[in-house]
């Protein structure tokens, strides 16, 4: 089959649904494809029972559609999802899906992209075409499993983050969690809540802000430096949590939203893991030096025994296994080459929506940029 549009969308997760709705808002005919059944994938198949959004609301909405008025300030999951599918039809985004990506690359005589994407209802390989490309795959394209030493020969369960649902399994289970980024901190939490003994791998500093903290911060970094904002985060993260450092929680010595805006790590969003770390409800351990069985032996020369282990140790993103002729857009992992805001277009044609590590907010405020560039380019072309 042979396709030809102006722009190639490839993902139907928020980036992809937001960039497809700024270009209709423009008349700009284009095309999603999306290698899962369903928009919103990670959503909708990959996230954990309890999540909600982290940030308030008004940080996390995609362009031109706010969340409904009576919404709750943190959005549950599956009200974003509701707010998702709401999005695609009210733009009229209609993502073609059973469409996995498997090569694209820039056709210099023609000067268009040539993708190539599996159809897997058929297990059909199709051709499209496009002018404008945009990578909106995401950061979080594919859940990353450290190489443990010995872990092949650990008899529980192991499993990622992005496969975790809830805890009812576990219940009075011997649970490790590695990784105390929000999904760690958060899975961590629930699994004690479902009654599993629960142990997280903390392996260096991290910052830890309450909900109501982080959004204030959001809200003064429109009208103060960052440093400040910085300040005043730690002064009343100090005043809420007090020192954590006997807990085995150390502060970085950069400041949260200095961290985030130059590392892309975000801040924990506690959810009530501190308490049950200070109520030894939840016990802290450091890198793990190897596995032996159901036995763990933990850098301080610890070991215990478990019966399941979630990795949640991050993600990658999967660009460098499809995209050719990047021009320098990706960096070797698949992450933009330039810093935000200059990381969203590359040459010929190519974008990238969703890689600022700035979460939806970056999200919508790429898809922006890339709507009206494409719309400016065509209307030179005029
Ligand atoms: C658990 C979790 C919670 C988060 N919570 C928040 C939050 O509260 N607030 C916030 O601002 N941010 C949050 N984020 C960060 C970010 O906003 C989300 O990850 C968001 O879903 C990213 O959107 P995206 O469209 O860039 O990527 P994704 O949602 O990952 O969508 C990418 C889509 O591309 C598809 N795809 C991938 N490869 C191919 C291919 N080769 N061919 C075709 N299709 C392909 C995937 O199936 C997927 O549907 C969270 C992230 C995670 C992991
Ligand atoms: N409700 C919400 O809004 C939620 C938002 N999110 C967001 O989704 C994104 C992904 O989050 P998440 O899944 O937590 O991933 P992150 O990449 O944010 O965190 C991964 C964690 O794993 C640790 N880690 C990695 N490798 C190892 C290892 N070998 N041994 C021990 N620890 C290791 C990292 O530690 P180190 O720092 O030492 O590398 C880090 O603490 C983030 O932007 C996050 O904020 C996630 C969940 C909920
Ligand atoms: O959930 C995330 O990690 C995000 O990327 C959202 C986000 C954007 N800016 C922030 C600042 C502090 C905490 C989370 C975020």
């Amino acid at each position: 089959m042979q396709q030809e549009t102006v722009v190639l969308i490839i993902g139907a997760g928020p980036a992809g649904l937001a960039t497809s709705a700024c270009l209709n808002l423009q008349n700009i005919p284009n095309i999603v494809l999306e290698k899962e059944d369903c928009c919103a994938s990670l959503w909708k198949k990959r996230s954990y029972d309890r999540l909600k959004l982290h940030l308030a609301k008004q940080f996390c909405e995609l362009p031109h559609m706010p969340f409904p008025q009576n919404a709750p300030t943190f959005v549950p999951k599956t009200d974003f999802i509701q707010y998702l599918d709401d999005y695609a039809s009210h733009f009229n985004v209609n993502p073609i899906y059973h469409r996995t990506v498997e090569s694209a690359s820039f056709d210099e005589r023609e000067r268009k992209w040539l993708v190539f994407v599996r159809n897997t209802l058929v297990n059909v390989v199709e051709t499209y075409e496009g002018k404008f490309l945009i990578v909106a795959t995401g950061e979080n394209g594919e859940g990353y499993i450290p190489n443990v030493p010995g872990l092949d020969s650990f008899h529980g369960e192991v499993m990622h983050s992005s496969h975790y649902e809830n805890g009812k399994r576990f219940d009075d289970k011997n649970a490790l969690v590695v990784g105390c980024g929000n999904s760690g901190m958060e899975i961590a939490y629930d699994l004690s809540n479902w009654g599993a003994q629960t142990s997280i791998v903390v392996r260096n500093p991290v910052h830890v802000l309450t909900k109501r903290i982080t959004q204030l911060g959001m809200v003064l970094l429109k009208f103060i430096p960052c440093y400040v904002v910085d300040y005043i985060m730690l002064t009343l993260s100090k005043f809420v949590y007090g020192n954590l450092s006997d807990y085995g929680l150390q502060r970085p010595s950069k400041g949260p939203f200095y961290l985030k805006r130059i590392t892309g790590q975000s801040p924990v969003i506690d959810v009530g893991t501190v308490d049950k770390i200070k109520a030894q409800e939840i016990k802290i351990f450091p890198s793990i030096s190897k596995i032996n069985g159901d036995c763990i032996q933990f850098a301080n020369g610890e070991t215990k025994s478990f019966d399941a282990i979630v990795f949640a140790t991050g993600y990658r993103s999967t660009v460098r296994k499809w995209l050719r002729d990047d021009g320098g857009l990706f960096n070797e992992e698949g992450m933009p080459n330039k810093r935000v805001p200059n990381h969203w277009k590359g040459e010929n044609g190519l974008y990238c929506a969703g890689f600022s590590r700035e979460g939806l907010f970056g999200i919508s405020n790429d898809a922006k940029s890339i709507a009206q560039d494409i719309c400016m380019v065509l209307e030179q072309q005029k």
